[in-house]
């Protein structure tokens, strides 16, 4: 059972990460590693966090031919972590050459990671999606097709912000999960960010993981915003799966 809070450790200097886990060293964590500390940090950073029996989200948001994510993924089967995602526009044959390559690149006896895919990054605003990127669709219709498409294409779950979790749980069932980033405790700047969301919202709507970053990282008490989250979010909220 793993804490349904994912603590994003997005630093590019490792004395800051290190002094950030320093911080939270006594608690329970589910910790995500993306772009900016895997591309400087790598395989290493990942094993190291799963020796201190953390759980590992690697957000690196795959989105390529089918044949790259296939091979690509059959490599970061190996590092062990927990969960994984694709970008789910690189479409359904992409997603199902993720998770072949995932089961292929899983050993014997071990669990292969969950694989999610991002619908429309929390940083897309309904303006951006129309004038930008020219989708016709609204942006719960956009998430709500993409998110379909994922679980068809057999992945595990979706990556949405949490206003979006009550429509693709009715689209997808209860039991695909949905992993909300653009979480913000009261008073926090959104920053980039275009769908935000407060951890007790999140919760009422539904969403079984909250991704957060910048609440925790750039308060200069991270662990007083990381235990202020725990309680909005709900303590005994745990993930049965
Ligand atoms: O896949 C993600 O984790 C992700 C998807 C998305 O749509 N929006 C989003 O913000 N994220 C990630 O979630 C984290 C949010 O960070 P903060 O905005 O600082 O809380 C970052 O690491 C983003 O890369």
């Amino acid at each position: 059972m793993e804490p349904s809070i994912i603590l994003a450790l997005d630093f590019s200097k490792r004395q800051e990460l290190d002094h950030l886990l320093s911080a939270v060293k006594d608690e329970e964590l589910f910790v995500k590693v993306g772009m900016e500390a895997f591309y400087l940090y790598g395989p290493k950073l990942v094993d190291e966090l799963k020796q201190r029996g953390h759980s590992v989200f690697l957000d690196l948001k795959l989105h390529d031919i089918p044949n790259t994510v296939n091979k690509a993924m059959r490599g970061l089967a190996g590092l062990g972590v927990d969960l994984i995602n694709v970008h789910a526009s690189g479409g359904s044959r992409m997603m199902a050459a993720a998770i072949e390559g995932l089961e292929a690149g899983t050993s014997a006896g071990e669990k292969r990671p969950m694989c999610i895919g991002v619908t429309q990054l929390t940083s897309t605003s309904e303006e951006m999606l129309r004038k930008e990127l020219q989708i016709s669709l609204n942006m719960k219709d956009s998430v709500v097709t993409l998110a379909n498409l994922a679980k068809n294409s057999g992945l595990d779950g979706v990556v949405s912000s949490a206003l979006e979790v009550p429509m693709i749980k009715d689209a997808c069932g209860d039991e695909f999960l949905t992993v909300t980033p653009g979480i913000r405790l009261e008073g926090d700047l959104a920053g980039d960010q275009n769908r935000v969301c407060s951890p007790t919202k999140a919760r009422a709507l539904g969403s079984d993981y909250i991704v957060v970053g910048r609440s925790i990282t750039a308060s200069p008490d991270p662990l007083a915003a990381y235990v202020k989250l725990k309680t909005e979010w709900g303590m005994t909220h745990e993930i049965h799966r």
